[in-house]
């Protein structure tokens, strides 16, 4: 049986599926799994598509030192053992930063990865880890078909202005402008909702991304007019561990006036700021929800409310909203956080139904509410498989 990987390197996480592929049938999901906080305490999990459990261990120590190539490498040797006779066809890759030349997916060769290298300082939390996954498997299996799916492809075609910093022409000609990220989610996200509420899907749609990473889309149509993230994937909301949109006067105000070396303020700003700078406690919501301190409700506070204030702003980019989309770790887990941002869009016409955001919707307003509100589980691995089998080709979906 022939199968295809999807493997999707997060900041704090790298998530990975099996699709099994059978030509009479789309590709299947066999297995999927994901290793967690990745510089906090890691933890590998995978389970069949039949909720069977593959593997649920921790690192000797908790692991905190072990970086995405070092749990990569234990990954894949879990994996080899684990694939049961299937042969993997090709691998498909999330790339966070396409910059302004790869507008689509790609198959992987030496002159691509040359190029993507060049766009590592604009994602250092993913773009690194990302191209070190390729060329770990490049090395492992040479030949084998790999495709990069870009995160910020989705945003290709936004607006000419969406996509524009006010700074001197030149810069945004020489690539200094707005890309936008989480794409695959959003791309996801918007054929889900076609198949949901395919009314809804063709309206004015805000999906809120809420994981380690965070951001907003604002979706006409089911395509990406604007979105909270620009030249890097540290612009907009409040993050785990990144800032989000910030006074760039303050970050001026570091270097000249406290001194701190440019590397000293790229650490400060994706590493140690947003939910883990504001608590001093820790990047991830769950700890936060759990903790008593006072420094952890304002880091939730803070969170929420600039969540809220940023659909503010891409309400004026869509003229309006029809519908709120919550996705990723946060966005489908935490009801809590998704009840304080509707709760700041009350103003809106927002009514949510606290029994249904409580179970994690998928519809959670009430039927007056103005606006739709519901969680969608994002899936980037499906639409990984998906954009890896269109390049690859589908003759490969023969017999097992
Ligand atoms: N039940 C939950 N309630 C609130 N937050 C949650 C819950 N489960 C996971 N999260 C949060 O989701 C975030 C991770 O999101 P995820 O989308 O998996 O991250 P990544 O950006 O690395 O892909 C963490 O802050 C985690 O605490
Ligand atoms: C682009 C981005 O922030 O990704 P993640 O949410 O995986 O960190
Ligand atoms: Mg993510």
């Amino acid at each position: 049986m022939k199968a295809v990987v999807s493997l999707n390197s997060g900041s704090s996480s790298i998530k990975f599926a099996l699709y099994t592929l059978d030509a009479s049938r789309p590709p299947e999901l066999s297995a999927s799994g994901k290793i967690e906080g990745i510089g906090i305490a890691p933890r590998l999990t995978a389970r069949t598509v039949a909720g069977e459990t593959l593997v649920d261990r921790a690192w000797p120590d908790g692991g905190a030192s072990l970086t995405h190539s070092d749990l990569l490498k234990d990954l894949f040797d879990w994996a080899a053992s684990h694939l049961d006779g299937r042969e993997v066809i090709a691998i498909g890759h999330r790339v966070v930063h396409g910059g302004t030349e790869f507008a689509e997916p790609r198959l992987v060769d030496e002159a691509l990865l040359g190029a993507l290298d060049k766009l590592c300082p604009l994602a250092p939390l993913h773009q690194p880890h990302n191209l070190a996954a390729i060329r770990a498997i490049n090395t492992l299996q040479p030949g084998l078909p790999q495709v990069a799916c870009f995160d910020t492809a989705f945003h290709h075609d936004k607006p000419a202005l969406a996509t524009r910093l006010a700074i001197p022409r030149a810069l945004h000609d020489q690539g200094i402008r707005r890309y936008g990220f989480h794409g695959l989610s959003y791309e996801y996200i918007a054929g889900r909702l076609a198949e949901i509420d395919p009314g809804l899907a063709k309206g004015r749609v805000i999906a809120a991304h809420l994981g380690n990473g965070a951001s907003l889309c604002a979706m006409l149509d089911g395509k990406s007019i604007d979105t909270t993230m620009g030249f890097t994937a540290l612009d907009g909301l409040m993050m785990g561990t990144r800032c989000g949109s910030i006074d760039p006067g303050a970050v001026l105000h570091l270097q000249t006036q406290m001194e701190m070396s440019a590397a000293e303020v790229e650490t400060l700003l994706y590493k140690q700021s947003g939910l883990l700078g504001v608590s001093g406690l820790s990047s991830d919501m769950r700890a936060l929800l759990a903790s008593d301190a006072p420094e952890a409700e304002e880091a939730i506070a803070l969170f929420a409310w600039r969540a809220a204030r940023e659909v503010g702003a891409l309400l004026a980019s869509l003229g309006g909203l029809d519908g709120l989309v919550f996705t990723a770790g946060i966005g489908e887990n935490g009801p809590d956080i998704r009840s304080r941002i509707c709760g700041r869009l009350a103003w809106l016409g927002i009514e949510i139904d606290e029994l249904a955001n409580a179970g994690n919707g998928p519809l959670i307003s009430l039927p007056d509410s103005r606006v739709k509100v519901l969680v969608i589980p994002t899936n980037e691995e499906r639409m990984i498989a998906t954009h890896t089998l269109k390049l690859v080709g589908r003759e490969h979906e023969t017999a097992r």
